[in-house]
Formats: structure tokens, sequence, C-alpha cells
């Protein structure tokens, strides 16, 4: 079959993941394609390694914001495409090579087709962590550029291809990471008297944190605690003097956030109590939730229906997945929306294979969706 033109854009960002705020090749990619579009409309900056580009209007009244996001994460990949990554270790495995190349395809659409007002792209760097879009959205590049409202989607690998879901209000959790280190008295394997084995206290701790929300979150409420890496020790025959859990929280409520850390903090102390051992909690970074504006996500799903009969909208529930894209909900109105892309592999599988025909759709509803926002006298008119 025929691939079009973003999604053969997509297989080169496919092939060239890097971890956030070291996506250099991919912010090189981006620039040259900026770079071969006319430019008497499009004006171009950089923000570390991400990109801020505009459209100028015919007539603005207002700017209109859509934001992909460019790193990678560190997955092997086994898929079975011809376009593997080659950057060992490194996969595209969260969408974002597609959120890419659905950017630059409404924004080559609006650059031959301009709208009345003024358009601004953003491809931001580390949403996977230690997060862009915060400190993207108080730089310089981007305060004088602020845009009147902002869109963005995510790939949803259970939704067939080209379905848009969305909701308004919460649509993704508060996110916290959680790393935590401790440190004990390592020693020979035959003499565990001798020492104080980290392996055997972090085996305990994950085993109690599955107590956390269980016993004390209300079952009403949502929240999760994943660990997703453990590292101890040195040798088999070698008593751990450390050990390093890594992972990350998810709530629907800010006061669920600071109960859920105040239980493993507890819990944490009774570990170095019980096991004789130190124990330091570091929370990384966090990110707001994605709190779509209600009646700007209203509005858009009331156009969908009347004037997008050939597209599926489903109106779906929150999820507990986390995007930095809720940092700019909270100063900007606008919405997020997950996109099928129909794979029996989730979001950050190692075997996750989108499917491309998304691409398409998503620059197909997104330049109409714009190009009628921006005939609307007022944003919510
Ligand atoms: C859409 C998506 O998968 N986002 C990530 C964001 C992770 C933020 C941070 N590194 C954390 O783990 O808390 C997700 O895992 O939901």
């Amino acid at each position: 079959m025929a691939v079009s033109t973003f999604a053969g854009i997509r297989r080169e960002l496919h092939q060239i993941p890097e971890p956030g705020f070291a996506e250099f090749k991919t912010q090189r990619y981006l620039l040259d394609y900026l770079a071969k579009l006319p430019a008497d409309r499009l004006s171009i900056k950089t923000w570390k390694t991400g990109i801020l580009a505009r459209i100028a209007g015919k007539n603005p009244k207002k700017t209109i914001a859509w934001r992909a996001d460019m790193d990678g994460l560190p997955i092997a990949e086994e898929t079975s495409y011809p376009f593997r990554s080659q950057h060992e270790g490194y996969m595209h495995a969260c969408g974002h090579d597609l959120h890419m190349a659905i950017g630059l395809g409404i924004l080559t659409h609006f650059v031959q087709h301009p709208i009345d007002d003024d358009l601004l792209f953003l491809f931001q760097p580390a949403e996977e962590g230690p997060g862009g879009a915060q400190p993207m959205m108080e730089s310089e590049e981007f305060r004088e550029w602020k845009p009147d409202c902002i869109f963005a989607l995510h790939i949803a690998p259970e939704y067939p291809a080209g379905h848009i879901a969305t909701k308004p209000g919460i649509l993704f959790a508060n996110t916290s990471e959680l790393m935590i280190d401790l440190v004990g008295k390592g020693g020979h394997a035959a003499f565990p008297h001798l020492a104080n084995d980290m392996v055997v206290a972090a085996s305990h701790l994950v085993t109690q944190l599955q107590s956390v929300i269980s016993r004390n979150v209300n079952p009403l409420d949502s929240a999760v605690i994943t660990i997703g890496k453990i590292d101890g020790g040195t040798r088999q025959n070698i008593i751990a003097e450390k050990a390093r859990l890594e992972g990350t929280i998810r709530t629907f409520s800010m006061e669920s956030m600071a109960r859920v850390k105040a239980r493993i903090e507890a819990l944490v102390r009774g570990v170095e109590e019980g096991f004789s051992c130190k124990a330091q909690i570091d929370y990384g970074c966090g990110y707001a939730q994605v709190y779509n504006h209600e009646a700007l996500t209203l509005q858009f799903m009331d156009w969908m229906q009347r004037t997008q009969p050939e597209r599926t909208l489903v109106h779906c529930s929150e999820a507990m997945t986390g995007e930095d894209f809720g940092f700019f909900l909270t100063e900007i109105p606008g919405f997020m929306f997950w996109l099928g892309a129909n794979t029996p592999y989730g979001l950050h599988h190692a075997k996750i294979e989108p499917d491309e025909q998304a691409i398409d759709v998503a620059i197909d509803v997104v330049t109409k969706y714009f190009t009628w926002l921006s005939s609307q006298d007022a944003l919510l008119g």
C-alpha cells in the first residue's frame, strides 16, 4: 500500500528516537523540513531542543496553538518494522513520532492555505520526563507568542484507527515520579546476620506499597502506584548494600496525591526502622492533570457531530496516563483528545505498531476544526 507523505515522515522520525532534552537529530529533522516550506508567513524560533513555529494569519483576532511532543523512550524495539529505531535501546513507543508527523501535516496545510487567525505550532521536548511543557511555557520565546487557545492529541492503541475520543474536564491524572534509595550494610552471602540486606528491604517495600492505594485512597477516587524499575546489589553471592526503586504515582486529586505521598513516607520510615537502613525519597518530576476546558471541548464535540459525519467521536472516560500538556491547560483554554491507532500492544510496549491511517485522519479533522474556529468571532461564539 502507498505510504502517505506524513506517514513517510513518521517513519523517518521513528528511526531517530532520543531522550528528553536530547532530541538533537529530531529537532534538526523538523527544522530541515520547515526550511523547505514557503517562508512568507512562517516564523521559526528554537527553544532548547524544541521548536516554535508561527504562521501569520490574514486578519488575525486570536492565536490558535497546536502542540506535539518529541522524545522517545528507553525501550529496545521489538516491532516487525523495516524502519526500526536506529538508536539502540531507544524507541518511539508512545506515538510521539506520529504526533510530530501530524503536527507537520497541520502546519503544512496552513502554510499553503492561511486562515484569518495566527497559528502557533509547538514541538515540545521531554514529555516522558523531566517535562518540557512547563519550562517551555515560562520561556521568553513562548511568552512572546502566547496563544489564546491550545490543543493536542495522543494516540490510543485501543481505539480503531482515526477514532477520536475525549471528554470535558479531567482527561489525564496528576503525576509524580517516585524514586526511593535504600542504603544498608553489604556483606558475604553466607553471613546474613552481619549485614542489612537492601534487596530484602526493597522487596518488602514494593509489597507494602501495594497497600497504599487499596487501604488509604477512597475506593470511589482513583490512584495508582507503579514501581517500574528495581536496582540492587552487585553479585549473586554478595548481600546488597544498596537498592533503588523507581516508579510513578497517579491520582485524580491533589488531596489524594498528598495522602499517598504521606503514606509512602510512613512506610519508608518503617522500612528504615525494620531493616536498620537509611532511605531517601525523590519525587522527580510531577505533572498537572490534563483538565480539558469544558465549554471548548463540548463545542468541539458538537462541531464533530454536526460537521464530520464520516468520523467517529467517542465520549471517553478519564485515564491514569500523565501528560505535561496539562501545564498549558492551567493557563490557556484548550483540550486534548485521544486518536485511535488500533494496535494490540499498549503505549510503552516494545511491539507497539500504531496504524498510520490515523495520521491523515487527524490532519484532516484538526485543519477543518481550526479553519472553523478561526471563522468564529469569539473562541466560544
Ligand atoms: C502519555 C504518557 O504515557 N505519558 C507518560 C508521562 C510520564 C511522566 C513521568 N515520567 C512519570 O512517570 O510520572 C506516562 O507515563 O503517563
